[in-house]
């Protein structure tokens, strides 16, 4: 691949890989489904890599949850060593504490790979495109969410990579036929139970349809405008944080409820989630936000993992 012409599709996805890859990124490591993304991320990865001299290498993770997964975690590694990658293979146990068997699995899958990045000073790099996070802002705005969580994903944020957020899926898929490759095709995908599969298949179509093509690029648009709005609110809270605490883990409620709302939602999830609570959805903040600018001055609010009391113009956590 490296001594022949790419196709169109092949070199966009390889142009993309160089563009999201700095000097410090010496070594990379592409987490491989083999499914049609990150086959063709790898395959771009593998280019990059070889013209520039970096290191570079795939990991497959195998869930164990569906018979056959040790097999097709096989097939993709047979793959990527046919693109010239080192692959390693590795078993996750997958244990749902209760967040259910989707969310379980996610978890246990970026822990191997953040261990596997680790362990070899990698950089980690991820297949998601821009269908991706069109899909996760639909689904955000189905649920009513705030700034951060319609931002999506980034380029580059906690030490992982997703070199492929500006392409559509369209190209993956080319990239996959251009180089002959049978990416692997995962059953969920097709999967209506899920509301993923469903917002993929059955709504954004019908948006395009409706209202002109390019509403899933419009909708990654959006991703890009609010993520850039909410670091700057994030930004802000921190000092805002500052100024209204009192010290002895409280917060003085005059100083809070002069906060715009976009501010003080921000100043309590942060000092929620320093007092240990967990799990916090925008109702349980909402609920210590009516606290602070209730009328009546004292009451509880009881979270996961904390109970939140005011008394005295101030808010406080556990004593
Ligand atoms: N079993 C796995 N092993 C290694 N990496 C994985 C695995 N599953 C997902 N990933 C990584 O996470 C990314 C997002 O996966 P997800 O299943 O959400 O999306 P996808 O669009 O189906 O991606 P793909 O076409 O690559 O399977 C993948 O592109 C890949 O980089």
């Amino acid at each position: 691949m490296a001594r022949r012409a790419l196709g169109p599709a092949t070199l966009a996805v390889a142009q993309a890989a160089e563009a999201a890859l700095g000097p410090e990124d010496r070594s990379l490591l592409v987490a491989c489904s083999g499914g049609a993304d990150s086959l063709a991320l790898a395959a771009g990865t593998a280019h990059v890599a070889r013209r520039s001299g970096r290191a570079y290498a795939a990991v497959v993770v195998d869930h164990g949850l569906q018979d056959g997964s040790a097999e097709v975690a096989q097939a993709a590694a047979e793959v990527l060593e046919g693109l010239g990658l080192a692959v390693s293979v590795v078993a996750v146990d997958v244990t749902d504490a209760g967040s259910g068997p989707e969310a379980a699995a996610r978890e246990a899958r970026y822990a191997a790979l953040r261990r596997e990045a680790t362990a070899r000073d990698a950089t980690l790099l991820l297949g998601h495109t821009r269908d991706d996070q069109a899909e996760s802002v639909l689904l955000g705005l189905a649920r009513g969410s705030g700034a951060r969580s319609l931002s999506g994903m980034a380029v580059r944020a906690d030490g992982l990579v997703r070199p492929l957020l500006g392409l559509p899926r369209a190209t993956t898929e080319a990239c996959c036929a251009e180089l002959g490759l049978t990416p692997w095709s995962d059953p969920h995908n097709a999967d209506p139970a899920y509301a993923r599969v469903r917002a993929r298949s059955r709504v954004l179509p019908v948006l395009e349809a409706e209202l002109g093509p390019g509403v899933a690029e419009a909708l990654a648009r959006s991703a890009d405008l609010l993520r850039s709005d909410a670091d700057l609110l994030d930004a802000l809270a921190m000092t805002a944080g500052q100024d209204v605490a009192t010290g002895e883990s409280a917060l003085d409620c005059v100083r809070l409820a002069a906060l715009p709302d976009a501010l003080r939602s921000r100043v309590l999830l942060a000092w929620l989630r320093e007092l240990g609570a967990h799990d916090l959805t925008a109702r349980h903040v909402a609920a210590v936000d009516a606290l602070v600018t209730a009328w009546r001055g004292q009451g509880t609010v009881d979270l996961p993992g904390v109970r939140v009391v005011r008394a005295d113009g101030l808010l406080r956590g556990p004593t």
